[in-house]
């Protein structure tokens, strides 16, 4: 039998992702040791390879085949646009993609003036304001720490996460508008769908019974 490979995204996602996969049988003891520098596990009893990636990347090894599975969140999956079936909604890492700012900001909004937005999500925010909004606007991508943009001064608005809303509250910001909801998806190479159907399936089918 040969190994079914699982990409999960390292950081918030993946411990959380190894206790549902507990519920289903699914159990990799090193994984959860957070101080480990190791990047792939491998549990020979059920012929499971583990490997923790960058999420970004998750969609990109899941399309190529290096890793038959992936687990990530659905912004990931937007911003990538690879091609890949995904199958299950695990409801992890549940969060919003909002557009947010200085409550200033929404009447430029409103108004539909060229704006500046500053991301780490450049595909979903062109998406949502040029295909959904018909509104042009200045796409200025980051990497991390969005909120300080509007700060700045770089961008009038941002797009990005938000969860409890403390990272935007604690920085003068506010929700302005709703892109879409989010939260973590198990994905899958379209070959390995059917050339592992049986086994793919099982897990597909095990996780819908526990979640
Ligand atoms: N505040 C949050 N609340 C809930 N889920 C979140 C939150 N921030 C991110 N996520 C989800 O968790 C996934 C992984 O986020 P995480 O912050 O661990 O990595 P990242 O920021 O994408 O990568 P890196 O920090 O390596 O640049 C995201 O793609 C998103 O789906
Ligand atoms: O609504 P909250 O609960 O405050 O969560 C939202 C924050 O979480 C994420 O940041 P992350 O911690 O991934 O850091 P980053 O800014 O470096 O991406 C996101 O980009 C927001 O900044």
């Amino acid at each position: 039998m040969r190994y079914i490979t699982m990409a999960l995204a390292k950081g918030r996602l993946a411990l959380k992702t190894m206790e549902i996969m507990e519920k289903i049988g699914i159990s990799c003891e090193e994984i959860k040791d957070k101080s480990s520098r190791k990047l792939i596990f491998v549990n020979e009893d059920l012929k499971l390879k583990f490997f923790l990636a960058k999420a970004s990347d998750v969609p990109t090894y899941v399309e190529y085949g290096a890793a038959d599975i992936g687990v990530v969140g659905k912004d990931t999956i937007l911003e990538e646009g690879r091609k890949m079936y995904e199958v299950v909604d695990l409801g992890l890492g549940k969060c919003r993609m909002c557009v947010a700012g200085p409550a200033s900001a929404r009447e430029l909004l409103h108004h539909g003036e060229l704006i500046r937005v500053a991301t780490k999500y450049p595909n979903i925010a062109k998406d949502y304001f040029y295909n959904k909004k018909h509104q042009t606007v200045e796409i200025i991508k980051l990497n991390g720490s969005i909120e300080l943009a509007p700060i700045v001064g770089l961008s009038e608005v941002i797009v990005d996460i938000v969860e409890t809303g403390s990272t935007l509250r604690e920085n003068g910001l506010e929700v302005l508008e709703e892109i879409c909801n989010i939260s973590a998806r198990m994905v899958v190479n379209e070959v390995s769908m059917k050339m592992e159907n049986e086994r793919i399936t099982k897990i597909i089918k095990d996780l819908k019974a526990v979640l």
